[in-house]
């Protein structure tokens, strides 16, 4: 299908389709954080209120996730895409015009339960379209839109000033409107999808995901090198996560000195470094042809930037650096070469099984940080007390780095290989 210029120009379209409509649901993602504080002040909610806010998003996707990649198996990206995009855009209207703390929470709960899906139903709709030519190029163009969109809410508070200014409502209403657009969008890959789909169909690969159903145990057959993405997806994004989203700014502030709003800034630079980066190191890798050391070097950066945080005094541009290289060459390469380990009909579960253990691993991570942090004291008067949270994102680093050794040696002498010897 994609070996025509009309088939490459439509590729392309659903790649920029995708990624608009990836930049709204980030961005709806991200939407909460800005306005915490007017919550605070005007609705009363406590911190544990407003933590839950976010951490529902992530607690029923650890066993729902799962379902969510079967489904996108069974009915094709663009249905699911559409039909998720339609339940975040559900969530986010709740969110903005739910009149109590529960309605709010229900509103995330079924912006959650539709966003981890959306999120796997867009990286199978890249692949479908590319196959191998350009594919980690083109997952890259769409998850740099996305961490656009991740960018733009943290932005929002300048770009929008006016309506913080009017109070928490409206910034979430702006919020459900980028939900719409992200549906409009994803009526329109629908549409556009439906003469390919029966190609596809056509060429057996739907009728494969329509006849064959799902088995449980089909995950068992999945090969090693499959295994070790997982152990790498979760330790990777649990350090990730739990530090960058959570604690870094926090930790800038008490062990390094910085003032609240540079540590924000420096933190907001790896989010930028990977809109350009994503796409670029995708390229990268489809023009050498190589993913698995590329993933490797991505992973070693990361206990090299925690070490370069916790062990010295350099200046913390070089662990943004660090960290912003890592954050854009390990999703750049992660997602493409698991569409390379794994039949294309089990695509959608190979990653929502992969997404199930990354949501509880980021869960985990943040509790155990926090812990160590709340245990040793760690403050601004006591630097010294984040250092077991340092190590311990350490060794999950250095973890992660032996799985990505164990899969390069696994599936990566040549990484072409592993399409032909797919689970
Ligand atoms: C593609 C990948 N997405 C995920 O890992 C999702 N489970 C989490 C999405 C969170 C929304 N900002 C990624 O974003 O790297």
């Amino acid at each position: 299908m994609t070996d025509n210029n009309s088939g490459r120009a439509t590729a392309w379209l659903v790649c920029l389709l995708v990624a608009a409509a990836l930049y709204g649901n980030y961005y709806v993602y991200d939407s909460v954080g800005p306005v915490a504080d007017l919550l605070q002040q005007q609705r009363g909610f406590s911190d544990t209120q407003i933590g839950m806010l976010n951490a529902i998003y992530n607690l029923p996707n650890i066993v729902l996730i799962l379902v969510g990649g079967v489904l996108v198996d069974r009915f094709g990206a663009a249905r699911m895409t559409l039909w998720t995009a339609a339940l975040c855009l559900a969530g986010a209207l709740l969110t903005a015009f739910g009149p109590d703390f529960a309605s709010m929470a229900a509103g995330r709960l079924l912006f959650g339960i539709g966003a981890e899906t959306f999120s796997i139903a867009t990286v199978v709709a890249v692949a479908d379209y590319f196959g191998k030519r350009d594919l980690a190029f083109a997952i890259g163009v769409t998850l740099s839109v996305g961490r656009l969109g991740s960018f733009s809410a943290d932005m929002s508070p300048t770009w929008f000033a006016s309506s913080y200014a009017a109070g928490w409502q409206p910034p979430l209403m702006i919020a459900a409107a980028f939900a719409a657009s992200s549906f409009a969008v994803a009526l329109v890959y629908w549409w556009i999808d439906r003469a390919p789909a029966r190609e596809r169909a056509a060429q057996g690969i739907v009728a494969a995901k329509a006849n064959e159903g799902f088995a449980w145990r089909d995950m068992l057959h999945f090969g090693k090198a499959y295994w070790y993405l997982l152990g790498l997806c979760v330790l990777w994004y649990s350090v990730m996560m739990a530090f960058r989203s959570t604690f870094s700014i926090k930790y800038f502030q008490h062990a390094h000195g910085l003032d609240l709003a540079t540590a924000g800034e420096m933190n907001s630079y790896v989010f930028l470094a990977a809109v350009f980066a994503t796409p670029a190191f995708g390229w990268l890798c489809d023009r050498v042809g190589r993913y698995a050391p590329f993933l490797a070097f991505g992973a070693l950066l990361l206990p090299i930037a925690m070490a370069v945080m916790a062990l010295t005094q350099w200046s913390l541009w070089w662990s943004t650096l660090l960290i912003g290289v890592s954050f854009s060459l390990v999703p750049a390469v992660m997602w493409p070469l698991c569409s390379k380990l794994v039949r294309p009909n089990r695509f959608g579960t190979a990653i929502g099984l992969m997404w199930v253990v990354q949501n509880a691993g980021i869960g985990g991570a943040n509790m155990l940080a926090g812990w160590l942090n709340s245990r040793a004291g760690a403050s601004a008067q006591n630097p010294a007390g984040y250092d077991s949270m340092m190590l311990f994102f350490g060794i999950c680093s250095v973890l992660g780095v032996v799985c990505a050794l164990l899969l390069w040696l696994t599936a990566g002498r040549r990484d072409q290989e592993a399409a032909t010897h797919k689970a």
